[in-house]
């Protein structure tokens, strides 16, 4: 797989002391890379430092390559960051209205984000991409909104579109859900999911969830203390998990059983699968609906993006 980024040796410092120590990881093409850790682990500022966002009093070292991309990253300056910034690397925060202007209309914003980076020749193509984008992410006719006219997942998906305009090689996630409804979160997920899916673009995923990484991510780093501790494909470390900390992590999270956890990841499995008879789904899902919730033995046609657990331990065909 071509790796999209490519992170080395990399420490972040405030004064002597260091916050995130020798981080090395690597995202390919169209992967989806989840990144774990109790709070306070270094998630944060490990992804703030690909983007050179960190606070002012943090100083971050080592190195960050992005394919296509002749310099690395970490240290350099604002002008070469800003046009990687939005165009190659695109991030989601938890909190929609840090990255909106609230005073301008939501199609606007979409629309200049592709001016700046001269995706969209002219003010009429841009608005015309800025209402198609607002219209995947199912917000149709919202185009002369203002922010505040908006719903917290409404915003959150204005966002998405917004990190999505440029077709980025790299979006970022960082909690984007957990600030959102239950019932909004699954959404807000799969219209990251499919977004990427759509463009090829890497993804990495910062969450304290693990049944959201279980349900949206193929590999996963876990971070302890500034470091990365273990990382594989989500099977492997939710099922198997070698270092002592991530068998904490699984053990204090409610992916019970986690020996029969079956992920059907979106984008690997067709859009609607069938799961055998006797597969009971979680009733905490990422995907949870009231369905799913309201009927613990379902047997039909599932939608894409389901957790299930299988009493046997089976791997369902889907
Ligand atoms: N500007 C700063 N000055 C000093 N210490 C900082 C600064 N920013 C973050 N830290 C510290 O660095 C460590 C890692 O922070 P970071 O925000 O990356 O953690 P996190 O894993 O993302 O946590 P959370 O899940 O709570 O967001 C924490 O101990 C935090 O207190």
């Amino acid at each position: 797989m071509n790796d999209v980024l490519t992170v080395s040796g990399l420490t972040v410092s405030v004064r002597d002391k260091s916050l995130v120590q020798d981080v090395g990881l690597s995202v390919g093409r169209g992967e989806r890379v989840g990144l774990i850790g109790e709070s306070g682990s270094g998630k944060s500022l490990t992804a703030l430092s690909l983007i050179g966002l960190l606070p002012e009093d943090v100083v971050a070292t080592g190195s960050v390559r992005l394919a296509g991309i002749e310099h690395d990253l970490i240290g350099a300056g604002e002008r070469k960051l800003s046009k990687v910034r939005g165009r190659h690397i695109a991030m989601v925060f938890q909190e929609p209205m840090t990255a909106l202007n609230p005073t301008m209309r939501v199609g606007d914003q979409v629309a200049e984000a592709m001016l700046i980076h001269r995706t969209k020749r002219g003010r009429r193509a841009a608005r015309a991409a800025a209402a198609e984008l607002l219209a995947r992410v199912e917000l149709d006719g919202t185009m002369k909104s203002y922010p505040h006219q908006l719903s917290g997942g409404q915003r959150q998906r204005v966002v998405v579109a917004l990190a999505l305009a440029n077709d980025p090689a790299l979006l970022v996630c960082d909690e984007p859900t957990t600030a959102l409804d239950v019932t909004v979160q699954a959404m807000v997920l799969d219209l990251i999911v499919r977004g990427v899916t759509a463009r090829d673009s890497a993804l990495l995923f910062i969450t304290h969830d693990l049944a959201v990484v279980a349900t949206v991510c193929q590999r996963v780093l876990v971070m302890y203390g500034g470091r990365v501790v273990e990382s594989g494909p989500v099977e492997e470390v939710f099922t198997k998990p070698r270092h002592r900390y991530t068998q904490g992590l699984l053990a204090a999270s409610d992916l019970d059983s986690a020996d029969h956890l079956l992920t059907t990841i979106p984008g690997n499995v067709p859009a609607a699968g069938k799961f055998p008879s006797g597969c009971v789904f979680r009733n905490r899902c990422a995907f949870a609906t009231s369905a799913c919730e309201a009927t613990p033995e379902w047997t039909g046609t599932a939608e894409r993006g389901f957790a299930c657990f299988h009493p046997a331990g089976e791997v369902a065909d889907v």
